[in-house]
Protein backbone atom coordinates (compact mmCIF):
# COMPACT_ATOMS: atom_id res chain seq x y z
CA UNK A 1 0.00 0.00 0.00
CA UNK A 2 1.34 3.53 -0.61
CA UNK A 3 1.25 6.36 1.64
CA UNK A 4 -2.20 8.02 2.29
CA UNK A 5 -3.55 10.73 4.16
CA UNK A 6 -5.71 9.57 7.02
CA UNK A 7 -8.64 11.28 5.18
CA UNK A 8 -8.04 8.74 2.00
CA UNK A 9 -7.04 5.71 4.26
CA UNK A 10 -10.48 6.47 5.94
CA UNK A 11 -12.06 7.05 2.21
CA UNK A 12 -10.74 3.85 1.29
CA UNK A 13 -11.84 1.92 3.97
CA UNK A 14 -15.25 3.40 4.03
CA UNK A 15 -15.89 1.98 0.26
CA UNK A 16 -14.06 -1.65 0.28
CA UNK A 17 -16.43 -1.76 3.75
CA UNK A 18 -19.79 -0.38 2.27
CA UNK A 19 -20.46 -4.00 0.97
CA UNK A 20 -18.70 -6.09 3.36
CA UNK A 21 -19.73 -5.68 7.09
CA UNK A 22 -16.55 -8.23 8.25
CA UNK A 23 -13.81 -6.75 10.06
CA UNK A 24 -11.33 -8.94 7.93
CA UNK A 25 -10.95 -5.57 5.77
CA UNK A 26 -10.30 -3.68 8.65
CA UNK A 27 -7.54 -5.84 9.73
CA UNK A 28 -6.16 -5.80 6.25
CA UNK A 29 -5.62 -1.94 6.35
CA UNK A 30 -4.31 -2.11 9.99
CA UNK A 31 -1.95 -5.02 8.86
CA UNK A 32 -0.66 -2.60 5.43
CA UNK A 33 -0.44 0.24 7.54
CA UNK A 34 1.93 -1.30 10.05
CA UNK A 35 3.80 -2.93 7.38
CA UNK A 36 4.35 0.97 6.67
CA UNK A 37 4.99 1.71 9.83
CA UNK A 38 7.77 -0.64 9.84
CA UNK A 39 9.53 -0.11 6.77
CA UNK A 40 9.59 4.02 7.83
CA UNK A 41 11.27 2.32 11.52
CA UNK A 42 13.78 0.80 9.34
CA UNK A 43 14.66 3.64 7.37
CA UNK A 44 14.64 5.91 10.66
CA UNK A 45 16.92 3.71 12.51
CA UNK A 46 19.45 3.63 9.50
CA UNK A 47 19.66 7.14 9.24
CA UNK A 48 19.95 7.58 12.71
CA UNK A 49 22.68 5.30 12.85
CA UNK A 50 24.33 6.90 10.08
CA UNK A 51 24.05 10.42 12.41
CA UNK A 52 25.43 8.59 14.54
CA UNK A 53 28.38 7.59 12.59
CA UNK A 54 28.72 11.49 11.61
CA UNK A 55 29.02 12.10 15.10
CA UNK A 56 31.63 9.87 15.72
CA UNK A 57 33.47 11.51 13.01
CA UNK A 58 33.53 14.81 14.56
CA UNK A 59 34.72 12.87 17.63
CA UNK A 60 37.78 11.76 16.12
CA UNK A 61 38.48 15.22 14.81
CA UNK A 62 37.92 16.77 18.53
CA UNK A 63 40.24 14.39 19.92
CA UNK A 64 42.56 14.87 16.81
CA UNK A 65 42.49 18.51 17.40
CA UNK A 66 43.38 18.32 21.00
CA UNK A 67 45.93 15.70 20.47
CA UNK A 68 47.64 18.46 18.22
CA UNK A 69 46.85 21.51 20.16
CA UNK A 70 48.48 20.52 23.88
CA UNK A 71 47.65 17.81 26.20
CA UNK A 72 43.69 19.00 27.28
CA UNK A 73 40.66 16.83 27.26
CA UNK A 74 38.92 17.12 24.20
CA UNK A 75 35.56 18.83 24.40
CA UNK A 76 32.79 17.34 22.46
CA UNK A 77 29.67 18.97 24.22
CA UNK A 78 29.01 21.87 22.01
CA UNK A 79 25.71 23.92 23.60
CA UNK A 80 25.89 26.60 20.61
CA UNK A 81 25.64 23.57 18.02
CA UNK A 82 23.11 21.94 19.72
CA UNK A 83 21.26 25.17 20.10
CA UNK A 84 21.35 25.44 16.29
CA UNK A 85 20.35 21.82 15.07
CA UNK A 86 17.24 22.11 17.37
CA UNK A 87 16.04 25.52 16.43
CA UNK A 88 16.98 24.20 12.76
CA UNK A 89 14.53 21.38 13.30
CA UNK A 90 11.67 23.46 14.43
CA UNK A 91 11.94 26.18 12.02
CA UNK A 92 12.23 23.51 9.10
CA UNK A 93 9.20 21.59 10.68
CA UNK A 94 6.15 20.74 8.84
CA UNK A 95 3.22 18.85 11.38
CA UNK A 96 1.64 17.35 11.99
CA UNK A 97 3.91 16.74 15.05
CA UNK A 98 4.47 19.89 16.80
CA UNK A 99 7.84 22.12 16.72
CA UNK A 100 8.34 21.18 20.31
CA UNK A 101 7.59 18.17 20.53
CA UNK A 102 10.05 17.81 17.64
CA UNK A 103 12.59 18.98 18.80
CA UNK A 104 12.34 17.11 21.91
CA UNK A 105 13.22 13.67 19.57
CA UNK A 106 15.93 15.36 18.25
CA UNK A 107 16.99 16.44 21.60
CA UNK A 108 17.23 12.34 22.82
CA UNK A 109 18.84 11.65 19.58
CA UNK A 110 21.80 14.21 20.03
CA UNK A 111 21.86 13.37 23.80
CA UNK A 112 22.53 9.54 22.22
CA UNK A 113 25.16 10.82 19.87
CA UNK A 114 26.81 12.87 22.58
CA UNK A 115 26.77 9.93 24.46
CA UNK A 116 28.91 8.13 21.95
CA UNK A 117 30.80 10.71 21.44
CA UNK A 118 32.04 10.03 25.49
CA UNK A 119 29.59 9.81 27.98
CA UNK A 120 28.98 12.75 29.82
CA UNK A 121 28.81 13.21 33.83
CA UNK A 122 26.16 15.88 34.69
CA UNK A 123 25.85 17.00 38.34
CA UNK A 124 22.29 18.92 39.83
CA UNK A 125 21.10 19.62 42.68
CA UNK A 126 19.42 16.84 44.14
CA UNK A 127 17.73 14.72 44.94
CA UNK A 128 16.42 12.58 42.08
CA UNK A 129 12.57 13.31 41.19
CA UNK A 130 13.03 17.16 41.81
CA UNK A 131 12.42 20.34 39.25
CA UNK A 132 16.74 20.55 38.51
CA UNK A 133 16.32 16.81 37.59
CA UNK A 134 13.92 17.33 34.92
CA UNK A 135 15.97 20.64 33.71
CA UNK A 136 18.96 18.68 33.69
CA UNK A 137 17.32 15.46 31.51
CA UNK A 138 15.59 18.17 29.53
CA UNK A 139 19.09 20.21 28.51
CA UNK A 140 21.45 17.29 28.20
CA UNK A 141 18.95 14.73 27.22
CA UNK A 142 17.84 10.80 28.76
CA UNK A 143 21.48 9.14 27.66
CA UNK A 144 23.38 11.91 30.29
CA UNK A 145 24.63 10.13 33.09
CA UNK A 146 22.98 12.53 36.00
CA UNK A 147 24.43 12.81 39.11
CA UNK A 148 22.70 14.07 42.29
CA UNK A 149 24.15 16.51 44.94
CA UNK A 150 23.05 17.26 48.27
CA UNK A 151 23.75 21.55 47.62
CA UNK A 152 24.00 24.21 45.47
CA UNK A 153 27.18 24.06 46.66
CA UNK A 154 28.39 20.70 46.12
CA UNK A 155 27.07 20.82 42.18
CA UNK A 156 29.55 24.24 41.81
CA UNK A 157 32.80 21.69 43.94
CA UNK A 158 31.72 18.66 41.89
CA UNK A 159 32.47 20.69 38.80
CA UNK A 160 35.54 22.20 39.55
CA UNK A 161 36.92 19.36 40.57
CA UNK A 162 36.37 17.82 37.19
CA UNK A 163 34.00 15.12 38.59
CA UNK A 164 31.22 16.05 36.57
CA UNK A 165 31.49 17.92 33.13
CA UNK A 166 28.75 20.01 33.70
CA UNK A 167 26.59 20.93 36.61
CA UNK A 168 22.95 22.60 36.53
CA UNK A 169 21.50 24.59 39.19
CA UNK A 170 18.32 26.58 39.80
CA UNK A 171 18.75 30.43 39.31
CA UNK A 172 14.91 31.87 39.66
CA UNK A 173 11.51 31.28 39.36
CA UNK A 174 8.91 33.75 37.87
CA UNK A 175 6.86 33.68 41.44
CA UNK A 176 9.44 33.30 44.16
CA UNK A 177 12.82 35.32 42.64
CA UNK A 178 16.27 34.80 42.65
CA UNK A 179 17.80 31.79 44.25
CA UNK A 180 20.67 33.51 46.06
CA UNK A 181 22.76 30.26 46.49
CA UNK A 182 23.80 30.27 42.92
CA UNK A 183 24.53 33.56 42.54
CA UNK A 184 26.69 33.19 45.91
CA UNK A 185 28.76 30.37 44.08
CA UNK A 186 30.10 32.21 41.50
CA UNK A 187 31.40 34.75 43.62
CA UNK A 188 33.66 32.25 45.05
CA UNK A 189 33.76 29.91 41.76
CA UNK A 190 35.84 30.62 38.74
CA UNK A 191 33.29 28.23 36.70
CA UNK A 192 31.61 29.62 33.78
CA UNK A 193 27.37 30.29 32.92
CA UNK A 194 27.45 27.79 29.93
CA UNK A 195 23.83 27.47 29.24
CA UNK A 196 20.30 27.77 30.48
CA UNK A 197 17.36 25.94 30.46
CA UNK A 198 13.61 27.15 31.23
CA UNK A 199 11.33 24.43 32.59
CA UNK A 200 7.80 25.47 32.90
CA UNK A 201 6.90 24.24 36.80
CA UNK A 202 3.46 22.16 36.90
CA UNK A 203 3.06 20.14 40.47
CA UNK A 204 1.21 16.92 40.50
CA UNK A 205 -0.89 15.92 44.04
CA UNK A 206 1.17 12.57 44.72
CA UNK A 207 0.12 9.48 46.42
CA UNK A 208 1.29 5.63 46.73
CA UNK A 209 -0.32 2.36 45.98
CA UNK A 210 -0.60 1.67 49.85
CA UNK A 211 -2.05 5.69 50.65
CA UNK A 212 -5.55 5.54 52.40
CA UNK A 213 -6.32 8.86 51.37
CA UNK A 214 -9.83 8.94 53.57
CA UNK A 215 -7.45 9.29 56.40
CA UNK A 216 -4.78 11.67 55.13
CA UNK A 217 -2.69 13.12 57.71
CA UNK A 218 0.57 15.05 55.60
CA UNK A 219 0.73 16.48 52.58
CA UNK A 220 4.41 16.86 52.11
CA UNK A 221 6.17 19.23 49.21
CA UNK A 222 9.44 21.44 49.22
CA UNK A 223 7.98 24.84 51.03
CA UNK A 224 8.07 26.84 47.28
CA UNK A 225 6.06 24.25 45.68
CA UNK A 226 3.33 24.28 48.90
CA UNK A 227 3.31 28.10 48.07
CA UNK A 228 2.77 27.92 44.88
CA UNK A 229 0.15 25.44 45.34
CA UNK A 230 -1.69 27.07 48.39
CA UNK A 231 -4.75 28.19 47.12
CA UNK A 232 -5.59 24.89 45.68
CA UNK A 233 -4.77 22.78 48.99
CA UNK A 234 -6.87 25.29 50.53
CA UNK A 235 -9.80 24.41 48.51
CA UNK A 236 -9.21 20.94 48.42
CA UNK A 237 -7.38 19.74 51.34
CA UNK A 238 -7.77 22.75 53.95
CA UNK A 239 -7.53 19.96 57.01
CA UNK A 240 -4.82 18.30 55.86
CA UNK A 241 -1.04 19.39 57.53
CA UNK A 242 1.30 20.58 54.77
CA UNK A 243 4.82 19.61 55.91
CA UNK A 244 7.57 21.23 54.26
CA UNK A 245 10.63 19.18 53.56
CA UNK A 246 13.87 19.78 51.68
CA UNK A 247 13.27 19.07 48.23
CA UNK A 248 9.97 17.36 45.84
CA UNK A 249 11.99 14.50 45.94
CA UNK A 250 12.15 14.29 49.46
CA UNK A 251 8.47 14.28 49.68
CA UNK A 252 7.82 11.80 47.37
CA UNK A 253 10.90 9.63 48.39
CA UNK A 254 8.63 9.72 51.89
CA UNK A 255 5.34 8.13 50.73
CA UNK A 256 7.10 4.91 50.55
CA UNK A 257 6.94 3.86 53.71
CA UNK A 258 3.58 6.27 54.86
CA UNK A 259 0.25 5.44 54.58
CA UNK A 260 -1.63 8.26 55.49
CA UNK A 261 0.58 11.08 53.63
CA UNK A 262 0.65 12.35 49.79
CA UNK A 263 3.32 15.11 48.37
CA UNK A 264 3.60 17.83 45.85
CA UNK A 265 6.09 17.18 43.42
CA UNK A 266 6.88 17.46 39.28
CA UNK A 267 6.82 14.85 36.19
CA UNK A 268 10.02 13.12 37.03
CA UNK A 269 9.25 12.18 40.84
CA UNK A 270 6.33 10.07 39.51
CA UNK A 271 8.39 7.52 38.00
CA UNK A 272 11.37 7.75 39.81
CA UNK A 273 9.29 6.97 42.93
CA UNK A 274 6.30 4.31 41.47
CA UNK A 275 3.43 7.22 42.46
CA UNK A 276 0.27 7.71 41.14
CA UNK A 277 -0.77 11.36 39.95
CA UNK A 278 -4.31 11.94 41.41
CA UNK A 279 -4.38 15.47 40.53
CA UNK A 280 -2.35 17.38 37.69
CA UNK A 281 -1.56 20.84 37.30
CA UNK A 282 -2.77 22.16 40.91
CA UNK A 283 -0.03 25.00 40.71
CA UNK A 284 -2.15 28.25 41.34
CA UNK A 285 -0.25 30.13 38.44
CA UNK A 286 0.09 27.91 35.49
CA UNK A 287 2.69 30.39 33.91
CA UNK A 288 4.83 29.76 36.76
CA UNK A 289 8.42 29.06 34.87
CA UNK A 290 11.84 27.95 37.07
CA UNK A 291 15.55 29.08 35.12
CA UNK A 292 18.30 27.30 35.45
CA UNK A 293 21.71 27.62 34.45
CA UNK A 294 24.21 25.21 33.14
CA UNK A 295 27.86 25.82 34.55
CA UNK A 296 31.14 24.59 33.03
CA UNK A 297 35.00 25.57 32.40
CA UNK A 298 34.85 26.02 28.47
CA UNK A 299 34.22 29.47 26.92
CA UNK A 300 31.31 28.54 24.52
CA UNK A 301 31.51 30.35 20.30
CA UNK A 302 28.31 32.01 18.85
CA UNK A 303 25.13 30.39 18.08
CA UNK A 304 23.17 33.60 16.77
CA UNK A 305 21.15 33.83 19.98
CA UNK A 306 22.94 34.33 23.21
CA UNK A 307 22.94 35.73 26.27
CA UNK A 308 25.78 37.48 28.52
CA UNK A 309 26.59 37.59 32.19
CA UNK A 310 28.82 39.56 34.04
CA UNK A 311 28.89 40.18 37.33
CA UNK A 312 30.86 43.66 38.66
CA UNK A 313 31.61 45.19 42.10
CA UNK A 314 30.38 48.55 42.70
CA UNK A 315 32.03 51.78 43.68
CA UNK A 316 30.39 52.65 46.91
CA UNK A 317 29.44 55.81 45.76
CA UNK A 318 25.87 58.10 44.79
CA UNK A 319 24.76 56.61 41.05
CA UNK A 320 27.17 54.19 40.69
CA UNK A 321 24.53 51.78 39.29
CA UNK A 322 23.33 54.03 36.47
CA UNK A 323 26.67 55.00 35.75
CA UNK A 324 27.67 50.84 34.95
CA UNK A 325 24.10 50.49 33.32
CA UNK A 326 24.97 53.93 30.83
CA UNK A 327 27.43 51.90 28.65
CA UNK A 328 25.04 49.21 27.69
CA UNK A 329 22.33 51.38 26.66
CA UNK A 330 24.98 53.92 24.63
CA UNK A 331 26.39 50.45 22.60
CA UNK A 332 22.71 49.49 22.05
CA UNK A 333 22.80 46.33 24.62
CA UNK A 334 19.61 45.14 25.95
CA UNK A 335 19.97 43.85 29.44
CA UNK A 336 17.71 40.99 30.62
CA UNK A 337 18.37 41.20 33.93
CA UNK A 338 20.12 42.52 36.89
CA UNK A 339 20.09 41.22 40.50
CA UNK A 340 21.73 42.61 43.72
CA UNK A 341 23.70 40.16 46.26
CA UNK A 342 25.74 41.59 49.15
CA UNK A 343 29.66 41.45 48.09
CA UNK A 344 30.50 39.33 51.38
CA UNK A 345 32.51 39.80 53.36
CA UNK A 346 32.62 43.65 53.18
CA UNK A 347 29.56 45.56 55.12
CA UNK A 348 27.29 47.61 52.74
CA UNK A 349 28.69 46.74 49.81
CA UNK A 350 27.09 45.09 46.81
CA UNK A 351 27.40 43.44 43.66
CA UNK A 352 25.48 43.20 40.63
CA UNK A 353 24.50 40.28 38.14
CA UNK A 354 23.78 41.61 34.51
CA UNK A 355 22.47 39.36 31.91
CA UNK A 356 22.60 41.22 28.57
CA UNK A 357 21.45 39.76 24.64
CA UNK A 358 24.09 38.66 22.34
CA UNK A 359 27.22 37.09 22.94
CA UNK A 360 30.90 38.74 23.97
CA UNK A 361 32.26 38.19 20.17
CA UNK A 362 29.58 41.03 19.53
CA UNK A 363 31.13 44.59 18.68
CA UNK A 364 28.82 46.16 20.82
CA UNK A 365 28.60 43.64 24.10
CA UNK A 366 32.34 44.14 24.09
CA UNK A 367 32.54 47.81 23.77
CA UNK A 368 30.22 48.06 26.59
CA UNK A 369 31.28 45.92 28.90
CA UNK A 370 35.03 47.41 27.74
CA UNK A 371 33.49 50.45 29.01
CA UNK A 372 32.36 49.20 32.04
CA UNK A 373 35.39 48.06 33.40
CA UNK A 374 37.12 51.27 34.38
CA UNK A 375 33.87 52.38 36.02
CA UNK A 376 34.05 49.46 38.56
CA UNK A 377 36.49 47.84 41.51
CA UNK A 378 35.64 44.34 39.65
CA UNK A 379 34.12 43.06 36.54
CA UNK A 380 34.07 39.39 35.51
CA UNK A 381 32.64 37.81 32.56
CA UNK A 382 30.23 34.46 33.67
CA UNK A 383 29.75 33.59 30.23
CA UNK A 384 28.59 33.86 26.80
CA UNK A 385 25.69 31.03 26.39
CA UNK A 386 22.96 30.31 23.57
CA UNK A 387 19.65 31.59 25.06
CA UNK A 388 17.55 28.37 26.10
CA UNK A 389 15.41 27.13 22.69
CA UNK A 390 13.48 24.47 24.37
O1 LIG B 1 28.73 18.95 16.01
C1 LIG B 1 29.35 18.43 16.94
O2 LIG B 1 30.33 19.01 17.48
C2 LIG B 1 28.96 17.12 17.45
O3 LIG B 1 29.65 16.60 18.29
C3 LIG B 1 27.70 16.49 16.99
C4 LIG B 1 26.54 16.73 17.94
C5 LIG B 1 25.26 16.17 17.22
O4 LIG B 1 24.88 15.06 17.53
O5 LIG B 1 24.74 16.88 16.37
C6 LIG B 1 26.76 16.00 19.20
C7 LIG B 1 27.22 16.62 20.32
C8 LIG B 1 27.49 18.04 20.40
O6 LIG B 1 27.14 18.56 21.63
C9 LIG B 1 26.88 18.79 19.29
C10 LIG B 1 26.38 18.17 18.19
Amino acid sequence: MSEQSPEQTMDNLNQTAAGASDTATEKEFLDNIRQNIDAVDCEIQTLINNRAKLAQQVAAVKKNHTAADDNTNPIFYRPEREAQVLKAVMERNTGPIADEKMARLFREIMSVCLDLEAPQRIAFLGPVGTFTHAAALKHFGKAADTVPMTTITDVFREVEAGTAMYGVVPVENSSEGVVNHTLDGFLSSTLKIIGEVELPIHQNFLVAEHTKLDGLSRIYSHQQSLAQCRHWLDVNFPNVERVAVSSNGEAARRLKNEWHSAAIAGDVAVAEYGLHKLYSNIEDNPSNTTRFLIIGHEAIAPSGQDKTSIVVSAHDRAGALIEILKPLSYHGVSMTSIETRPERPNKWAYVFFIDMNGHINDPNVSAAINDIRPLVKDLRILGSYPKAVL
